[in-house]
């Protein structure tokens, strides 16, 4: 691979209250340049908490540690003040509601001009066009009108639009994409994935893409890291790891996705939930609800270790499982 881009570096996100409570619990990630990389897993996994680590914006209740390493550069994530002027510059965020992002008391071509005077040496003139340019760079049909608009004059898509918008005016070199479309129609929804996967391609920017929906990182990222309970568990290309899926937790979510393709009438969701950060068990923390588990899954506590065909995965039993794509509708073995 290529330098990468950004390297986070041992990433620990603990509760300031106790701690020994972790919501990330050491993981690395890597994102090549230009590279669409996915952070997927359920909800309460971690994967908000990473994306917020590495902009320096974790809730006031959360402490982080470890390095994310920028084009080069080497941050310490423990001081998120420091890490502030690479936000817009270098890394830019969307979130997946766009309201909340927005100030509901500007007009948003204001809330624009108002990056750009932070960020760029454009005089007065050339910030106002470049407002117009970039709404219309998001698809945005009548950027006149719309910079005029308050937030809640525009509809949840284009609120979408502007932010993304608003991301973009710096050139960042990383997207980091929170569940962007989660509060969206599916219309709507198809439409602003097609958009980011344009600009990714056009404006040769990477991009750390957070959801919990597998189909969506399919159609949309190369690699891809599965996380549980604070951990990564597995990690490839997403082509990889979506044929031939590793640990139980990704088979699980892999399983849900074909269900759901089945047409089933019900969101397929994986039985059980995520342990929170007070309740983590000991030994690999998915083994409760692993229908593969065995004694030493309760017990020892499982590393990443590389797979034969790329890529890593983080189970006892990886050998020993059943084939993956028998393992979509296949049952466990009696191995309890
Ligand atoms: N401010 C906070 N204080 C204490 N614990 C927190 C805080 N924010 C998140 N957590 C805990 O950290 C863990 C990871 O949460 P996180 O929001 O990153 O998960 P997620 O995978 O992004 O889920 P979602 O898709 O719902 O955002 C959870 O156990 C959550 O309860």
């Amino acid at each position: 691979m290529t330098a990468p881009l950004l390297a986070l570096d041992d990433l620990v996100v603990s509760l300031r209250s106790n701690p020994a409570l972790r919501a990330v619990d050491g993981i690395d990630v890597e994102v090549a340049p230009g590279e669409a990389v996915a952070l997927v897993g359920e909800s309460g996994c971690g994967k908000s908490v990473t994306a917020y680590s590495l902009l320096g914006l974790l809730a006031p209740g959360l402490a982080a540690r470890g390095t994310v390493t920028l084009d080069g550069a080497a941050h310490d994530l423990a001081d998120g003040d420091r890490l502030r002027p690479l936000r817009g510059r270098d890394v830019a965020m969307i979130f997946q509601d766009p309201l909340t992002a927005l100030n509901p008391v500007m007009p948003v071509g204001r809330q624009l001009e108002d990056v750009l005077r932070v960020h760029t040496a454009l005089h007065r003139r050339g910030r106002r066009s470049r407002v117009l340019e970039l709404l219309e760079r998001v698809g945005i049909p009548a950027p006149d009108r719309v910079a005029g608009s308050y937030p809640f004059e525009l509809s949840g898509g284009m609120r979408q639009r502007v932010l993304i918008a608003m991301a973009l005016s710096c050139r960042p070199k990383l997207l980091v994409a929170d569940e962007p479309t989660t509060a969206l129609d599916t219309t709507v929804q198809a439409q602003i994935m097609d958009l980011l996967r344009d600009l990714v391609h056009d404006e040769d920017m990477a991009m750390l893409f957070i959801s919990h929906d597998l189909g969506l990182v399919a159609e949309f990222c190369e690699r891809v890291y599965v996380m549980y309970a604070g951990r990564v568990v597995e990690t490839g290309t997403v082509r990889r790891v979506l044929e031939r899926p590793d640990h139980p937790y990704t088979r699980a979510l892999v399983d849900c996705l074909a269900t759901m393709g089945q047409g089933a009438d019900r969101l397929a969701t994986v039985p059980g939930s995520v342990p929170g950060t007070d309740a983590m068990p000991a030994g690999c923390r998915f083994a409760p609800r692993c229908p593969y588990a065995v004694d030493a899954c309760r017990t020892t506590d499982p590393r990443l270790a590389p797979l034969p065909d790329g890529g890593q995965a983080a189970c006892l039993r990886i050998g020993e499982l059943p084939d993956a794509r028998s393992g979509l509708t296949g049952q466990a073995e009696g191995t309890r």
